[in-house]
C-alpha cells in the first residue's frame, strides 16, 4: 500500500528574508531586475529541494508580492489604469501591487495601488482583484508555465497550485452595477483553457484552492461551484480541490458532488467533518487530509495522530492523501535558524521544513508501521509529554488572578456623557481636535540602532539615547506641526506585537522567524507558550519621557489583547479566551501604571479585533463576547477623567457595531478614508455615543493628501456624527512612510481642521452646541 503526501504550499519569503531585502533594493533602484528574478529562480530552487521527500512538490505557490495578484495577471485580468507602455511587466505588476513600480515614488506615474485586504483569518494581505462590466479574461500564462518547467528540473512529480475560480471571483470587489457571478463562464473558459495547457506538460495533477467553501455561501454561490467544476473537467488532467481554515458544515456536500479527482479537507479545524466526507463523497476519488497544523509553531502529536489516521488509511488506503492543513505561507521556514530559544521549548516546536518532516514520518508509518520510524515517534512523544507536564506553561499566580476577573473590571465608573464633560475640562482641545495613529517613520537609523543593540555593540544606555533622540525628534515635528494630541512615535518598537511579546514573561522570541504580512513587509509573530505575566511596566518610562518634553499631551501607547493574541503564535493547550484575558490582564496593569504617571490620554489598539472575526458567522457572538471582555478588562480599569482611545483599521462595522459601542472607549480611530467616509453610515444609524476619529487619509500611498480633499472627507463626516465628538487623524499609523511624506500630509491635515474649526464656529450649528 502507499500513501500520497503532498505539500499545499511554502513560505516564498526566504529563511533569511531574501526576497524581502531583494525587492525592497530593486524599488530603490539598488539591484538590477535580472537580479531580483535571480533571487527568486534561487528561492524556488531552494524550496522544491526541501520538499524533494514528498510525493507531490507545488509550483504556483512562489510570489514575487501575493499569489492572488499573481492569478489576476495569469487571467489577464489588470486595471487599465496601471497599464503604461514604458513599463516591463514585472514594473506593471508592482505598480498594481503598490501604486508605483520601481523609482516612481513621487512622480506622475504613479496610480492609485490595487486594495489590500487580508486572506480569511491570518494577518496575510492579498491584492483585491477588480471587476467591472468590461472584465475580460485572457490567458497569460507564460510565467507559471516557465516556472512549471523550473520545477520539472528538479522534481517531475510536481502539482501546480492555484487559487479556485469560485474564490478569486468572490474575493474580488465590483465597480459599478455589476453581479459577478455573470462573469463565471468567460472566467471558467480561461481556467479551462490553463488546465489544457497544463495537461500538454505531464502533470498529473493541479490543485485549486477554494478555501470560501468554510465561509457561509448563498445558493447561488454553491451553485457556482458545481457549474465551475462541471466545466472544468479535463479528461488528462485531475483535480484536487482544496479547502481549509475552518468547517465545510453546509458545503460539504457541494464538495463532495463536484466532478473532481480529489479533494483536500483541513482536519485542524474540521476533523468532526472527516467521517461524513468519506462516508458522503464517491467511492473513487482521493481524500487529502491536512493533518499538520500549518497555523501554529507547534509540534504535532503524531503517535494521536496515527491513532486516529491508520484505520482512515486501512480503509482508503491508497486514495489516501497526507498534507499539512494549508500552506505553510503562514509559518516561518526553519526552527534550527533558531539559537536563543529556550531549548525544552525549543523541542516543542515545529517550522515549516520542520512540519514536512513530520509529514513524511507519518506516511512512513502508515506505509512501513509505526517500527519503521520508531525512534521519530519516541522522540515526538517525549516532546509532546514535556510540553504537557512542563511547569514552565503554569504561573499558580497568573491562575489565581484570573480567577478574580468580574464582568464589573470592565466597567467605567461614569456613563460617557459624564465622563466627556470631565475630560473637555482637562484636556481642554478645539473641536476637531488633530492627532495621529501613534507610529512615525520607522527610519533606517531607529533599525540600524536596535540592531546594534540587539547583538550587542552597543549598550542599553547609548540605545536608550539613540531611541530619546527620536522621541524628541518626533515631539518637535508635532510642535511645528501643531497637532493637538501628540504621540512618542513608537521608535522603540520592532512592531506593535512583538515588542509586547518580547517583555511579557510567557513569550519567547525567535531570531528568524519571519511571515509574510504583504508584499516585501513581514512580521516575526512572538510564541506565546505560556502563562501571561507582566514584571514591569513596558512602555511607562518612554511615553513619560515623551511628556516630559512637551505641555501638549502625549497619549499612552499600548496594543490591545485581541490583537496581541491575534497575531501572535499562541498556545494551543487551552481555549484562546482564557490566553487572552491573562494578556488583558497585564495590559490593564500597564494602563494603570501609564495613568497613575498622569498620562491623560491612553491608546489600545485592536486593529485585529475586527479582523480577527471568525469565518462563520454563526460563531461571532461567542468571540466578540469574549474579545470585547478582554478589551474592557485591560482598559476600563482607569478614572472618568483618563480618555481612552481605541484604533482599528479595517473598520466595516455594519455587523458588530453594537459589540464596538460596548468597548466603550471614549474615542475611536478608524480607516475611512478609502471609503470615503461610508463607513461612518453605521455609526450615525446606531447613533454611537462616543467620539470617534475617522481617518482622513490613506497612509499605505505615498501620496500627499491636498488640505481641501481632508476637507472635504470631514465634511462628510460632520453631516453623519455630532461636531463634538469628530476627532481628525490619518487611518492608522505612519510607520511605513518616509518623513517627506508625513510631514505635508500632516500640515494639510491641521490647516484643514484649522479651516473646518473657523466655519464651525461662525455657523449656527456650532453656536447651539455650546449654549447646549
Ligand atoms: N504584527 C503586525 N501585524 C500587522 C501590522 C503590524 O503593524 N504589526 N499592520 C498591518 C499591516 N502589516 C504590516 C506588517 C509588517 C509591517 C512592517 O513594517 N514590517 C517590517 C518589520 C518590522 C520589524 O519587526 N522590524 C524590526 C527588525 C527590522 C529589521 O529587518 N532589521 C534588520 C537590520 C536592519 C538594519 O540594520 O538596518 C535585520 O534584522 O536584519 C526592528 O525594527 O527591529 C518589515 O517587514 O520591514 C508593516 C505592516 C496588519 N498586520
Ligand atoms: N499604534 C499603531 C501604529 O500607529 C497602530 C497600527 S494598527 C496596524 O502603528
Ligand atoms: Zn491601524
Amino acid at each position: 500500500m502507499m500513501v500520497t503526501t503532498h505539500n499545499l504550499g511554502f513560505p516564498r519569503i526566504g529563511g533569511k528574508r531574501e526576497l524581502k531585502f531583494a525587492l525592497e533594493s530593486y524599488w530603490n533602484g539598488s539591484i538590477t531586475q535580472s537580479a531580483l528574478l535571480q533571487t527568486g529562480v534561487n528561492l524556488r530552487s531552494t524550496h522544491w529541494q526541501y520538499q524533494k521527500n514528498l510525493d507531490f512538490i507545488p509550483v504556483g505557490d512562489f510570489s514575487y508580492y501575493d499569489h492572488v495578484l499573481d492569478m489576476s495577471f495569469l487571467l489577464g485580468n489588470i486595471p487599465t489604469r496601471s497599464i503604461k507602455d514604458q513599463d516591463t511587466r514585472l514594473d506593471q505588476y508592482f505598480r498594481v501591487a503598490r501604486g508605483r513600480s520601481a523609482n516612481d515614488e513621487h512622480n506622475e506615474n504613479s496610480v492609485f495601488a490595487g486594495e489590500m485586504t487580508k486572506w480569511f483569518d491570518t494577518n496575510y494581505h492579498f491584492i483585491v482583484p477588480e471587476f467591472t462590466k468590461e472584465t475580460h479574461f485572457t490567458l497569460n500564462a507564460e510565467h507559471l508555465l516557465a516556472q512549471i518547467q523550473e520545477a520539472q528540473h528538479i522534481n517531475p512529480a510536481i502539482k501546480p497550485v492555484l487559487v479556485g475560480p469560485v474564490t478569486y471571483l468572490s474575493l474580488g470587489k465590483t465597480y459599478g452595477d455589476l453581479n459577478k457571478l455573470d462573469l463565471l463562464p468567460q472566467l471558467v473558459k480561461t481556467y479551462a483553457e490553463l488546465l489544457s495547457l497544463l495537461a500538454q506538460r505531464q502533470i498529473q495533477w493541479v490543485q485549486l484552492d477554494e478555501p470560501i467553501l468554510v465561509t457561509e455561501l448563498s445558493k447561488e454561490w454553491q451553485d457556482a461551484f458545481l457549474y465551475t467544476y462541471k466545466h472544468l473537467q479535463n479528461d488528462q488532467l485531475n483535480i484536487l480541490v482544496a479547502t481549509y481554515f475552518g468547517q465545510l458544515q453546509d458545503n460539504l456536500e457541494i464538495l463532495c458532488k463536484l466532478p473532481v479527482q480529489g479533494v483536500h479537507l483541513d482536519t485542524i479545524n474540521g476533523f468532526d467533518e472527516i467521517q461524513s466526507l468519506i462516508d458522503t463523497i464517491d467511492a473513487n476519488k482521493i481524500i487529502s487530509l491536512g493533518i499538520i497544523n500549518g497555523r501554529n509553531i507547534w509540534k504535532s502529536d503524531l503517535n494521536t495522530i496515527l491513532d486516529w489516521l491508520e484505520p482512515i488509511y486501512q480503509k482508503l488506503g491508497k486514495r489516501l492523501w497526507i498534507a499539512p492543513s494549508c500552506s505553510l505561507l503562514h509559518v516561518p521556514v526553519d526552527l534550527q535558524n533558531e539559537s536563543k530559544i529556550d531549548p525544552q521549548i525549543k523541542s516543542w516546536m515545529a517550522f515549516a521544513l520542520q512540519k514536512l518532516d513530520e509529514l513524511t514520518i507519518i506516511a512512513h508509518a502508515l506505509k512501513d508501521g509505526r517500527t519503521s520510524v520508531k525512534q521519530d515517534l519516541n522522540d515526538n512523544h517525549q516532546a509532546i509529554q514535556s510540553r504537557k507536564t512542563s511547569t514552565l506553561t503554569h504561573n499558580p499566580h497568573v491562575r489565581d488572578l484570573c480567577k478574580t476577573i468580574t464582568p464589573e473590571l470592565g466597567n467605567r465608573n461614569s456613563p460617557y456623557t459624564e465622563r466627556f464633560k470631565i475630560q473637555q475640562k482637562i484636556l481642554n482641545l478645539p473641536i476637531f481636535p488633530t492627532t495621529t495613529i501613534g507610529s512615525f517613520p520607522q527610519t533606517s537609523d531607529i533599525r540600524k540602532a536596535r540592531n546594534q543593540f540587539k547583538k550587542g555593540n552597543i549598550d542599553f544606555q547609548t540605545y536608550e539615547a539613540a531611541m530619546h533622540k527620536e522621541i524628541a525628534l518626533c515631539i518637535q515635528q508635532q510642535t511645528d506641526l501643531d497637532l493637538d494630541v501628540f504621540v512618542h512615535g513608537e521608535a522603540e518598537r520592532n512592531d506593535m506585537v512583538e515588542y509586547f511579546g518580547e517583555q511579557l514573561e510567557g513569550y519567547v522570541i525567535s531570531q528568524h522567524g519571519w511571515v509574510q504580512s504583504y508584499g516585501s513587509r513581514c512580521v516575526k509573530p512572538p510564541i506565546l507558550y505560556g502563562d501571561i505575566h507582566r514584571n514591569q511596566a513596558m512602555t511607562l518610562p518612554w511615553i513619560k519621557y515623551a511628556q516630559s518634553l512637551t505641555d501638549k499631551t502625549v497619549k499612552g501607547m499600548l496594543t490591545g489583547p485581541v490583537t496581541i493574541l491575534n497575531w501572535s503564535f499562541v498556545r494551543d493547550d487551552q481555549p484562546r479566551s482564557e490566553t487572552c484575558y491573562q494578556l488583558a490582564l497585564a495590559i490593564r496593569a500597564e494602563v494603570l501604571d501609564l495613568e497613575q504617571a498622569n498620562i491623560k490620554i491612553i491608546q489600545i489598539d485592536e486593529a485585529a479585533l475586527r479582523e480577527g472575526l471568525p469565518l462563520r458567522r454563526s460563531q461571532w457572538d461567542n468571540y466578540l463576547s469574549w474579545a470585547v471582555g478582554a478589551f474592557r478588562i485591560a482598559a476600563n480599569g482607569v478614572k472618568d477623567q483618563t480618555q481612552i482611545h481605541t484604533h482599528m483599521c479595517y473598520s466595516e462595522f455594519n455587523d458588530i457595531i453594537a459589540a464596538i459601542a460596548k468597548m466603550d472607549a471614549d474615542v475611536i480611530t478608524i480607516e475611512t478614508s478609502r471609503s470615503n467616509m461610508e463607513l461612518l453610515e453605521v455609526f450615525e444609524e446606531f447613533n454611537y455615543p462616543n467620539s470617534i476619529g475617522p481617518g482622513v487619509y490613506d497612509i499605505h500611498s505615498p501620496n500627499i493628501p491636498s488640505k481641501a480633499q481632508i476637507i472635504a472627507l470631514m465634511d462628510k463626516a460632520r453631516r453623519l456624527i455630532p461636531v463634538q465628538h469628530l476627532w481628525v487623524n490619518p487611518d492608522c499609523g505612519l510607520k511605513t512612510r518616509q518623513w517627506s511624506e508625513v510631514i505635508p500630509a500632516l500640515r494639510h491635515m491641521v490647516d484643514a481642521a484649522k479651516q473646518l474649526r473657523k466655519s464651525t464656529i461662525n455657523s449656527d450649528f456650532y453656536s447651539s452646541i455650546i449654549r447646549h
